[in-house]
């Protein structure tokens, strides 16, 4: 389990973390999304021990992270900076790894070779973006961790080898019953493999969820009013609503049961709940529809 409460980083006086808490249960996929800037790799480079927080706690297996050496040595992380020495291979990195994770597979070491298919002696600085990537989530496997924190991991993997770490991943969270942390602005592909989510902004974790909860707490209808309904009713919570033709899409936070309920007295001649997805929710949790827009135009 990671555990994280009230915590507090400030750079130069700017709260880059302010009061942020999440909790990841023992085995589980955890997404952590939010805008640029929300902090999530300054909340993850307290995970990982880089940062000392001001104020808060950060507990991993029940135990404080920072200078924690023996805690760390069961923590992989692959951050959107990874680490290598100048003229390192993987193999000279791999000899660095197995010195500080005990657990270090030699075996796993070998068999992933044939997957990643890189030249483990060449200097890892002459190697594309995207090996460098695999490269770093051959060794961090290797390690065999009980967490694993990874920060926009798959940047830069073409789709096949993302796909392919994902199912390494995974099967580690079936088999040896792995925590992960992963953030992500690929909020399609965190769909598909998180059980939970957490969505950070300035500073803080708004909402923590496990997915289904998530959306089951937001829902997307489309309705059909009978002959002479044109208007919205105004006592619906509506967060967005849009038309084409006689059909209104609404997204409301309640419950699909909820919401159908409530519409039972518009007497719709069409009701039907549409899965939302994790984007949407992202964006409707953030504040609207502009949200997106906003964000890339300040
Ligand atoms: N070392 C640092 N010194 C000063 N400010 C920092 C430092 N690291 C992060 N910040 C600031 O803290 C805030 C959070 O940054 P952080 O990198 O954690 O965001 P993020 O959610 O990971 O963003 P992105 O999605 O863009 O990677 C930003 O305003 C950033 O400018």
């Amino acid at each position: 389990m990671i555990e994280v409460n009230g915590l507090v980083k400030r750079f130069d006086g700017f709260a880059a973390l302010d009061g942020a808490a999440l909790s990841v249960p023992a085995g589980s996929v955890y997404g952590l999304v939010g805008p640029n800037g929300a902090g999530k790799s300054t909340l993850i480079r307290h995970l990982t021990g880089i940062f000392r927080q001001d104020a808060g706690t950060v507990r991993i297996g029940g135990e404080d992270v920072w200078e924690n050496a023996a805690l760390k040595a069961r923590i992989a992380a692959i951050p959107d900076d990874w680490y290598y020495f100048l003229q390192s291979s993987i193999r000279d990195m791999m000899r660095f790894y197995r010195g500080f994770y005990p657990a270090f597979s030699m075996e796993r070491y070998e068999k992933l070779k044939e997957v990643f298919q890189l030249d483990e002696k060449r200097p890892i600085r002459r190697l594309s973006k995207g090996m460098q990537k695999q490269a770093a989530f051959w060794l961090a496997l290797c390690c065999m961790p009980d967490y694993l924190i990874l920060d926009e991991p798959v940047d830069g993997l073409d789709p096949v080898m993302r796909r392919q770490v994902w199912s390494l991943v995974l099967a580690d969270v079936a088999q040896r019953g792995t925590t992960v942390l992963v953030s992500s602005h690929n909020l399609r592909e965190l769909e598909d493999v998180c059980d939970h989510v957490g969505i950070m902004d300035h500073g803080r974790v708004l909402l923590e969820r496990s997915l289904a909860q998530l959306q089951d707490n937001m829902v997307k209808l489309q309705v059909v009013f009978p002959d002479g309904m044109t208007e919205v009713p105004s006592d619906l919570p509506v967060l967005h609503a849009s038309q084409i033709g006689r059909i209104h899409t609404f997204i409301m936070r309640m419950s699909a049961q909820e919401a159908e309920d409530r519409l039972a007295a518009y007497s719709p001649l069409l009701v039907d709940a549409v899965p939302l997805t994790l984007e949407e929710i992202f964006i409707y949790e953030l504040g609207g529809a502009d949200y997106a827009v906003k964000d890339i135009v300040l």
